[in-house]
C-alpha cells in the first residue's frame, strides 16, 4: 500500500494539529448553537471523528453517504445519495463535514438539498481543497489545506475503496490508475 504513494503532502502530525484548531474554531463559532454536524460518508469518516472529538460544545451528529466517483479518479457529475439523514435539518445550524471539496459537484448539490429542507443555517467545513478542479463557483467556510491538482489518497480518502485507512494524505502514483 505505502508502495504506490509518490509523496506525502501531509502527515500525521500536521493533520491533526490542523484538526484541532479547526474543532476550537468550530467551537467558538457554534457554542450555544446545538448545531447538526453532518459527515458526508464515506470519505469524511475520519476528519468527521477526529474534528467532533475536538469540538467541547453540545452538538448532535448524522450521517449521509453520497457517491459520484466509483472507481474512478474523475467524477461522474452524477452525485447520488445512497444513505439518507435520520434527523430532520428543519431550522436547524447544519455544518457538513466533508474530506475535499475537488469539482465542488457534491457540495454544491448537498447544499441545495439542505436549503430547501429548511435548515436555518448551512456552513461547510472541509480539510481539504483542490481549487484547481472546481467545475462550480463554490468554495467552504472552513478550509484545512489546500492540495495541488493531483489525485490523493488517505486519511478517509480513496481510489476504488483502497487507501482510506492511511493516517496522512499523499499522491497516488499515476501508474496505479492509470493500468
Ligand atoms: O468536489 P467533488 O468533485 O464532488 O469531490 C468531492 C467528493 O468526492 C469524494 O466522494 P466520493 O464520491 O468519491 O465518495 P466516497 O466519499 O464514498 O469516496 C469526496 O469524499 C467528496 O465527497
Ligand atoms: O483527489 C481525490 N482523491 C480521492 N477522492 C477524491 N474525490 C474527489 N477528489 C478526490
Ligand atoms: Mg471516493
Amino acid at each position: 500500500m505505502l508502495n504506490d504513494i509518490q509523496e506525502v503532502l501531509y502527515d500525521e502530525g500536521q493533520i491533526q494539529a490542523k484538526v484541532k484548531e479547526l474543532g476550537e474554531t468550530l467551537s467558538r463559532d457554534f457554542g450555544g448553537r446545538n448545531p447538526l454536524v453532518i459527515c458526508v460518508l464515506k470519505g469524511a469518516f475520519v476528519f468527521m471523528s477526529d474534528l467532533v472529538k475536538k469540538m467541547s460544545i453540545p452538538l448532535e451528529i448524522d450521517f449521509m453517504a453520497v457517491s459520484s466517483y466509483g472507481q474512478s479518479t474523475k467524477s461522474s457529475g452524477v452525485v447520488k445519495i445512497i444513505k439518507d439523514l435520520d434527523a430532520s435539518v428543519e431550522g436547524r445550524d447544519v455544518l457538513i463535514v466533508e474530506d475535499i471539496i475537488d469539482s465542488g459537484l457534491t457540495l454544491s448539490y448537498l447544499i441545495d438539498v439542505l436549503e430547501r429542507r429548511n435548515a436555518k443555517s448551512v456552513t461547510v467545513a472541509t480539510l481539504f481543497d483542490k481549487p484547481a478542479r472546481r467545475a462550480v463557483d463554490l468554495e467552504a467556510d472552513y478550509t484545512g489545506f489546500s492540495l495541488p491538482d493531483e489525485f490523493v489518497v488517505g486519511y478517509g480518502l480513496d481510489y476504488a475503496e483502497q487507501y482510506r485507512n492511511l493516517p496522512f494524505i499523499g499522491i497516488l502514483k499515476p501508474e496505479v490508475y492509470q493500468k
